[in-house]
């Protein structure tokens, strides 16, 4: 959103000059004539408009998980709550890792890797291991679009393996930064405006690589495991630890619905939410701070075999306060999940129902149909709400003046 103020001045172009200086949160100043011809004469001067506005510098946000872990889809979840779709930039490199919507632009921190794939084998590091990434060029570029600068991001193209030439980003309203790492360098951590982990547990993680990469790669189960294992290391050093400092946490878990299950269809999802975040109020389910076990199957919710299980109250993680709301178990009828909506507060939505429109809307999504997708769709409203809360508060206006 940008705030603007017109005031008449004269000029002695003819006719008046219209341009527009693009650069984010900077004074952007447009001159415009004041009718068709060009404006009304003043003694052989011109009257015109001149149009000064401040551009609101980006908020950023950063998504940490491990390569598998449902990354893109939680960012089409985020972009669709924001309207319009998100698409690569126009023109550009064809494998480019870079989605830009009309109010996000989300980046892959993978287009940060200083070896590529014949580099990482030489050296005998993975992608994981912070050797294998360039943290000084991107905490300048981060922090370059923050100031409202725009950059010539690297490329990785994971098609070859290879750094590409460099693509231009424009400072968007929401700048994303998705990967494996965007909260392990303190100086770029520091650049974050809300972050989120997202925590899939291993047997979890297996079950979806072997669904994505048998079906959908061609690679064999050994070669899965043995990539999984491979990581295991250097994920348990340098990924994991980033949750700790993760403003929002979606930690999936196998069921605890079904005794012993190792079939990894039934998910046990929980909303790790830290207190005391600015601009971000937990969502909470019934009564605020309370302790509360739900089973909402019944007349309002269709449930079949092993039923629904919601969970909230208070906790402590990694020493932080948080506030945990669980779902274990998977919807039958996708809009009856009105009735759970209903029943959970603080949702930051625009409309009764919105949370399960958005659910409805994606119901292909992997996920739509428990915790991982209700969840997504949750934090995607929150950040909307944050987003609109910081230009509110930049612009000394009330936060309804900023609704996107
Ligand atoms: N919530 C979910 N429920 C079930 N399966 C899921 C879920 N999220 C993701 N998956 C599975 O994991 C695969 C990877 O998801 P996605 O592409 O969103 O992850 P990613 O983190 O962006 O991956 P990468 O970093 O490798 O590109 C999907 O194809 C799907 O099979
Ligand atoms: O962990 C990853 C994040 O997506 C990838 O494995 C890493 O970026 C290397 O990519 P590739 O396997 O295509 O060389």
């Amino acid at each position: 959103m940008a705030i603007c103020s017109a005031h008449t001045i004269t000029s002695l172009h003819s006719p008046c000059t219209t341009f527009t200086n693009t650069g984010f949160g900077q004074k952007q100043v447009i001159f415009f004539t004041s009718n068709r011809k060009g404006g009304r004469r003043h003694g052989g001067a011109r009257s015109c408009f001149q149009v000064s506005c401040s551009v609101d510098k980006p908020v950023v946000i950063g998504l940490a998980a491990d390569s598998g872990c449902g990354k893109s889809t939680f960012m089409r979840r985020l972009t669709s709550v924001f309207g319009g779709a998100a698409s690569p930039p126009k023109g550009g490199n064809p494998d480019s890792n870079t989605l830009i919507s009309d109010t996000t632009t989300v980046i892959c921190l993978d287009d940060y890797h200083s070896l590529d794939r014949n580099g990482r084998k030489e050296e005998g590091v993975t992608a994981l291991d912070p050797r294998a990434n360039n943290f000084d060029l991107m905490y300048e570029q981060v922090k370059a679009i923050k100031e409202g600068k725009a950059i010539e991001k690297p490329i990785y193209n994971h098609v070859t393996g290879l750094l590409d030439p460099p693509e231009l980003i424009q400072p968007p309203k929401i700048f994303v930064i998705e990967g494996l790492h965007p909260m392990f360098d303190e100086r770029v951590r520091d650049l974050l405006d809300f972050s989120i982990y997202l925590d899939i547990s291993d047997d979890v993680k297996f079950a979806w690589k072997i669904q994505r990469d048998m079906a959908e790669r061609g690679h064999s189960l050994e070669s899965i495991k043995a990539s999984i294992e491979a990581r295991k290391p250097d994920f348990d050093a340098f990924i994991d630890p980033q949750k700790q400092y993760a403003d929002a946490v979606i930690e999936v878990l196998p069921t605890q619905l079904i005794p012993d299950d190792n079939e990894g269809k039934v998910l046990r999802v929980k909303l790790i939410q830290k207190e005391g975040v600015k601009n971000f109020d937990p969502v909470y389910l019934f009564d605020e701070g309370s302790s509360i076990s739900w089973v909402p199957c019944g007349r309002k919710l269709t449930c079949s075999y092993p039923g629904i299980k919601f969970a909230y109250g208070p906790d402590t993680y990694y020493g932080h306060e948080v506030s945990v709301v669980e779902m274990d178990g998977a919807f039958d009828r996708l809009d009856e999940l009105i009735y759970v909506e209903s029943h959970l507060s603080n949702l930051s939505t625009k409309f009764y129902g919105e949370v399960t429109q958005q659910m409805l809307k994606h119901a292909d999504f992997p996920g739509s149909n428990n915790g991982t997708g209700l969840f997504q769709t949750i934090i995607g409203l929150k950040i909307r709400d944050l987003y609109e809360q910081i230009i509110a508060e930049r612009a000394g206006t009330p936060a309804e003046a900023a609704k996107v």
